[in-house]
């Protein structure tokens, strides 16, 4: 059973995933990627067929998804069904989808069960979850909560230096376009009570870490010392 949840909130690019992996891995701690669910829905919609934008049709897939992740940091891997699409839910077809399926109602609910469900059954003394409304939603009340940002350039800048067969204009405007069609379900831009904002327009990725792992220690000692 866990005894530390990580919460770990932010707009695209800011480097929630691959921080909070290596935050997880630094501390001994499980990982949990909720917008890989989110992605994971996206392409399984899409392989049947199904409009993302009809959410009635998405909400009757729900019933059949079968989604499976991993929470170790170093061996993470994402199934539907028998398929392996830890890659196939990075490419731009399904970026292009994921936020008509995260604006659904029903999806948020059934996805926030299945995230809750993980974190109780994670079996390391912690876990890092990041996404878009964890500070918020799905554990609001977890003892680290922080809303990683960064300058929307530097965030560009960041994703446009990942390999990638398009150009850096087509990346920014791809993310920006995201943020805006996500901010108008959830807040992430800005902290809610009690959620540490962590910015990391000037710091480089080891330093962000850092970071993370001092708001870490800071609540453990406060824990263990009152
Ligand atoms: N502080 C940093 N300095 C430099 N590069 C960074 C920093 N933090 C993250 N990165 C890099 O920025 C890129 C985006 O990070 P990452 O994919 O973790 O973001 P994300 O918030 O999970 O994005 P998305 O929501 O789109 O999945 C990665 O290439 C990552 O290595
Ligand atoms: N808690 C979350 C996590 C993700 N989303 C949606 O999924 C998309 C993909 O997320 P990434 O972190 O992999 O970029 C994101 O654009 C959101 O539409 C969400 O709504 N809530």
């Amino acid at each position: 059973m866990t005894e530390l949840v990580l919460a770990m909130d932010g707009p695209a690019g800011s480097g929630k995933s691959s921080v909070s992996k290596a935050a997880a891995r630094r501390l001994g701690w499980a990982y949990l990627d909720t917008g890989a669910a989110y992605r994971a829905l996206g392409w399984y919609v899409v392989q049947r067929g199904v409009d993302p934008t009809d959410a009635a049709a998405v909400i009757d897939s729900l019933p059949d998804f079968d989604y499976r992740v991993g929470t170790d940091p170093d061996g993470y891997h994402v199934f539907v069904g028998e398929h392996d699409v830890t890659t196939a839910i990075r490419e731009p077809e399904v970026t292009a989808v994921v936020s008509a399926i995260a604006r659904v109602p029903e999806v948020r609910t059934f996805l926030t069960g299945l995230f809750r469900d993980i974190v109780r059954h994670s079996e390391k003394p912690g876990i890092v979850v990041e996404g878009r409304d964890i500070t918020t939603v799905v554990c609001p009340d977890a003892p680290v909560r922080i809303l990683l940002t960064a300058d929307e350039a530097v965030r560009m800048a960041r994703r446009a230096a990942e390999l990638t067969e398009h150009s850096a204009a087509h990346v920014g405007e791809a993310l920006r376009r995201r943020d805006a069609a996500d901010a108008r379900v959830v807040d992430f831009m800005n902290a809610a009570e009690g959620v540490t904002t962590l910015d990391s327009t000037d710091l480089d990725f080891d330093q962000t870490v850092d970071a993370v792992l001092a708001v870490v220690q800071n609540v453990v000692q406060k824990e263990t010392h009152g």
